[in-house]
C-alpha cells in the first residue's frame, strides 16, 4: 500500500488504516474522479509539537501534541481538538480526514482538520491544563486561523479550552480574532447551541433512519456507550420522545435498566460525584454484555473501534447510530450489514456539531447572532436533507450508507480537486 506513509509505524497503522480502507469501498463507485482518489490517502500536512508544560510542583512535563490537515480542496481545515492519553498519530490522521467526508457530506465549506494532546487531563491541575492548552495553541499557531483552520472541542475538551485557544491565538496576534476557534462560550462570541449540538444531531439523524425503518421512538429501547457531550444530550433527545434508556456505558462501568434509566436521578447522582457504573437505580452490569443487551437502537458515542468482530455478531440493535468517531470496524461493518442492522455512519449521525461549528463561524464573521431557534431549525434542515440524500445514494447505488455518505461526500471533494489543478 503505498498510501502508508512512511512516518506511521507499518505495524500499528491503527484508525488511519481504518479511514484508507473506507475511502478504498468507494472507489469503484467514482467513476473518472477516481483518477484522484489518491488524493484522500495523503493528508495534505501534519504538524508533530512539543509541549513543555511548568507543572504546579515545579517540575517540567512534556506532552506531544498534533494538528493535522487532511485536505483544504474545499475551504479552511476544521475539526476539534482532543485531549485523551492514547491519542496516536494515527488517530488524528484519521479523525482528520473523517472530518474531510463529514464536511463534505453536509455541503459545509470546509476541509478536514483534526488535532490531539497524549494526555490524560484528569491527571492535570487547572493551572497545568491552562498552560498546556496555550503552549499547545502557540505551537500550532502557524496552521491555525479564521481562513486557514479551525480547532473547536471533542473528547475532553471543552468550551473553557476553547476560550484559553481563542485567547492565546488573539494575544499572539495583538488583536481580538474570535473566529479562530467554535464551540466558544457564548459569552466570547460563541453560538447558542452549540454544545448540545452533536448529541441533538445524532438524534435527528436517528429520527430520519428510523422512521424508514418503520421503528416507532416511543417505547423504543436504547443503548448509549459514552455519557459525555454527545452521548449525554442524545440520550436526553431521545428520552424526550419517549424512548426508553436501557443501558449505559462510560469508563467507569455499564449499567441496564430494562424499564429505562431515570436521567433526571442520574444526572443528581454525578453531580454528586457519583459514578455512572455505580449508579444506584440501575443494574450494573459487564462492559461486554452491555453491546448484547435487548435494544432498537445502539448508539456508540466514546472512542474508535469499539465495534469489532468480536461484538458485532451479537448485537441485538436494529439500528446502529455512530455518535462518535469511527466506532465500527470495517470488519465489523460487513457483519453488521450480513445482519440486516442498519448503521447510520459518524460522518453524517454526528455532524451536527460541525454544522452548528459553522454557524458559530459565520456568526463571529459577521458579529450578528442568531437565536438558538434560528440555529436549531437550520441544523434540522440541514441534517434532515443530508440524511435524506444519503439515503438516496445507498438505494441507487446498492450500497450501505457509509459508502453512500462517501460516494456524495469524495464527488464533491474530488470535483474540487479536479477543478483546482495541481500546483504547478
Ligand atoms: N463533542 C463534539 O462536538 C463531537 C464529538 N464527536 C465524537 O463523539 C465521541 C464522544 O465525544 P464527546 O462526547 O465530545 O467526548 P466527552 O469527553 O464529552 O465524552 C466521552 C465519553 O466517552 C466515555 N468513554 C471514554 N472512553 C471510554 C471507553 N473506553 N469505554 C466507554 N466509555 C468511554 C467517557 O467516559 P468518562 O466520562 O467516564 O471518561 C465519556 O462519557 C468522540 O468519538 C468524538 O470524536 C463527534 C462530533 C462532534
Ligand atoms: O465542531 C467542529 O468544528 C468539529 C467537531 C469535530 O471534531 C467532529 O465532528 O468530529
Amino acid at each position: 500500500m503505498d498510501a502508508i506513509p512512511s512516518y506511521l509505524d507499518r505495524a500499528h497503522l491503527g484508525p488511519w488504516e481504518v479511514f484508507l480502507e473506507q475511502v478504498d469501498r468507494v472507489a469503484p463507485h467514482l467513476g473518472d474522479l477516481g483518477y484522484w482518489i489518491e488524493t484522500l490517502k495523503h493528508p495534505k500536512r501534519i504538524l508533530i509539537v512539543d509541549i513543555p508544560v511548568k507543572m504546579d510542583d515545579g517540575s517540567i512535563r512534556h506532552f506531544e501534541g498534533y494538528r493535522v490537515h487532511h485536505n483544504t480542496s474545499r475551504g479552511p481545515g476544521k475539526g476539534g481538538v482532543r485531549y485523551h492519553q492514547d491519542v496516536t498519530l494515527s488517530e488524528v490522521m484519521a479523525l482528520a480526514g473523517w472530518m474531510t467526508i463529514k464536511n463534505a457530506v453536509i455541503g459545509l465549506p470546509f476541509g478536514g482538520a483534526k488535532g490531539g494532546v497524549r494526555v490524560d487531563p484528569r491527571t492535570l491541575t487547572r493551572g497545568e491544563l491552562e498552560r498546556l492548552t496555550r503552549r499547545y495553541t502557540s505551537e500550532i499557531g502557524v496552521l491555525i486561523g479564521p481562513d486557514k483552520d479551525i480547532p473547536a472541542p471533542d473528547v475532553n475538551t471543552n468550551e473553557q479550552i476553547m476560550a484559553w485557544m481563542m485567547d492565546t491565538y488573539s494575544i499572539n496576534q495583538g488583536r481580538t480574532v474570535m473566529g479562530v476557534v467554535t464551540g466558544k462560550p457564548v459569552s466570547l462570541g460563541g453560538s447558542l447551541g452549540r454544545r448540545e449540538a452533536t448529541g441533538r444531531g445524532v438524534f435527528i439523524v436517528g429520527r430520519s433512519a428510523a422512521c424508514k425503518l418503520g421503528l416507532d421512538l416511543a417505547g423504543a429501547r436504547v443503548a448509549i456507550q459514552g455519557y459525555g457531550n454527545v452521548g449525554a444530550t442524545a440520550a436526553r433527545c431521545f428520552a424526550a420522545t419517549g424512548a426508553k434508556i436501557v443501558a449505559l456505558q462510560d469508563v467507569t462501568g455499564s449499567i441496564h435498566a430494562g424499564d429505562g434509566i431515570d436521567l433526571d436521578a442520574l444526572q443528581r447522582w454525578l453531580d454528586g460525584g457519583g459514578a455512572l457504573g455505580r449508579f444506584p437505580g440501575a443494574t450494573a452490569i459487564a462492559n461486554e454484555d452491555f453491546w448484547t443487551v435487548e435494544a432498537d437502537i445502539l448508539v456508540p458515542a466514546a472512542l474508535e473501534g469499539q465495534i469489532d468482530r468480536h461484538n458485532a455478531r451479537d448485537i441485538k440493535a436494529r439500528l446502529v447510530l455512530e455518535g462518535a468517531n469511527g466506532p465500527t470496524t470495517p470488519e465489523a461493518d460487513d457483519i453488521l450489514t450480513s445482519r440486516g442492522v442498519t448503521l447510520v455512519p459518524d460522518v453524517l449521525t454526528n455532524a451536527g456539531g460541525v454544522t452548528v461549528s459553522y454557524f458559530e463561524w459565520v456568526q463571529d464573521f459577521s458579529s450578528f447572532f442568531w437565536t438558538e431557534q434560528e440555529i436549531n431549525e437550520r441544523l434540522e434542515r440541514i441534517l434532515s436533507e443530508a440524511f435524506e440524500s444519503v439515503w438516496k445514494a445507498a438505494q441507487e447505488h446498492r450500497v450501505t450508507l457509509r459508502t453512500a455518505a462517501y460516494l456524495l461526500a469524495c464527488r464533491r471533494v474530488l470535483e474540487a480537486r479536479q477543478l483546482r489543478g495541481i500546483y504547478p
